[in-house]
């Protein structure tokens, strides 16, 4: 049996070796030859699955995407040909909360406010959406969400419209997938009207797709923004319009930029991939499954002490030493701006930086330790490890 994975799926060649024969290839540049004799195909989102792509697809039977979007997969065609498909929901809803959280923090430090303060409106309620939620929840900071496909099949939980988030809510972020059709598309969901609808001081945080927002009206606000001229608005974009190129006009007007990166947690790719050999196995009918836990190595400080109460200098520390959104925005900026705008070297760079990505983790690779009156509790919530000590 062939089966051919993407060169960027960790994890993936020693776990489907024990199946069959792997050949990894770069995903972004697969093509229907690629696909000939081959029974299997393990994915990421850089590859589109489409009509072009299983041309020559003689026997292939499964396809899985280690990745939570979709859109970059025809599943009605999958369907027609009878090739069963999975995907790994939520693999990553951790990965992209924590990276919404650094830039919060960051950009708290930096402009002088407090999370606690504000009010974080979520487009979205979904896997990472509702994750994101829980978190500010163990921080006790305010949220609206937004979501009205949620709301409409029942969700019990309170939804609010994008008007009153757009009013209430000093930072808005938005995960939901990219959709063009239905009663609810989000293409350009973030268009000029929604951007000069926002409170001014606005937060935007686009983790999504970069379609979700409309980048020339973002760019046009935020050059408007910076010669004083509409509203103070500050932006964070992880997901581009035409990635894996990047606008070179767009990219100094960002407080943080990054390339697709916020759910590039070492947990979220490792259950990424045993979500998909995991659905394999039960699809060949083979009596293997594997943990993502199994697989992760110790993080290179596993273990911290408090030695009181934690404060919010504190939880900028904890949550900074596992991810600190800086890293990955200033290396992105040096890569980027050493290229040519629409140059194949931009997309080849962009395209690196991902693969040769550093092993981030989340924050329950740490074990924080305290005693029961330090707040644990609530790191514990946030998905820390925690210990209590007497
Ligand atoms: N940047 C990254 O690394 C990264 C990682 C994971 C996911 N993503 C993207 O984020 C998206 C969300 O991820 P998820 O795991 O939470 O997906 P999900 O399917 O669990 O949740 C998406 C939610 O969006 C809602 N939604 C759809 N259209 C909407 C609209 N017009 N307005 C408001 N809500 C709407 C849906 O009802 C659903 O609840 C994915 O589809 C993917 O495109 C990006
Ligand atoms: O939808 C997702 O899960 C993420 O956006 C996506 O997986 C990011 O990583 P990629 O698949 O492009 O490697």
């Amino acid at each position: 049996m062939k089966i051919l994975i993407d060169e960027n799926m960790p994890y993936a060649e020693a776990l489907f070796s024990d199946l069959g024969e792997v050949i990894s290839k770069p995903g972004r540049t697969m093509t229907a030859e690629d696909l000939v004799d081959v029974d299997a195909l393990m994915i990421r989102s850089v590859t589109k699955v489409n009509e072009a792509l299983l041309a020559k697809a003689n026997k292939l039977k499964f396809v899985g995407t280690a990745t939570a979007g979709q859109d970059h997969v025809n599943d009605a065609l999958l369907a027609d040909r009878g090739i069963f498909f999975t995907a790994a929901p939520g693999c990553n809803k951790v990965g992209v909360a924590e990276y919404v959280l650094s830039s919060l923090m960051v950009l708290g430090q930096q402009q002088g406010f407090s999370l606690f303060d504000k009010t974080v409106g979520i487009i979205g309620a979904g896997n990472v959406g509702s994750y994101l939620a829980k978190c500010l929840d163990a921080l006790g900071v305010r949220y609206l969400l937004n979501d009205p496909l949620k709301a409409e099949q029942g969700d019990p939980r309170s939804f609010h419209s994008i008007e009153e988030l757009q009013a209430q809510c000093d930072v808005i972020t938005t995960h939901t997938p990219i959709t063009r059709e239905g009663r609810y598309p989000t293409h350009h969901l973030v268009d000029e009207a929604f951007l000069a609808a926002l409170k001014p001081g606005a937060i935007l945080i686009n983790a999504a797709r970069g379609p979700v927002v409309d980048n020339q009206a973002l760019k046009r606000a935020l050059q408007a923004s910076q010669i004083g001229e509409g509203k103070h608005l500050t932006a964070v974009l992880d997901v581009f319009e035409h990635e894996p190129q990047v606008d070179l006009d767009l990219l100094p007007l960002l407080a943080f930029a990054t390339p697709h990166v916020a759910g590039y947690g070492l947990e979220g790719k490792a259950r990424g991939t045993t979500m998909v050999y995991n659905s394999f196995c039960e699809f060949l009918g083979v009596d293997k499954q594997v943990e993502a836990a199994s697989l992760l190595p110790t993080a290179p400080v596993p273990y911290v002490t408090l030695s009181g109460k934690w404060d919010e200098p504190t939880l900028f520390s904890l949550t900074q030493l596992v991810y600190d959104v800086r890293r990955d925005d200033g290396l992105f900026r040096r890569e980027m701006c050493a290229t040519q705008a629409g140059s194949p070297e931009m997309a080849s760079a962009f395209d690196r930086m991902r693969k040769n990505y550093w092993d981030r983790r989340e924050y329950s690779a740490i074990t924080v330790a305290g005693e029961p009156h330090f707040g644990l509790e609530s790191l514990a919530d946030l998905g820390f490890t925690v210990e209590e000590r007497p």
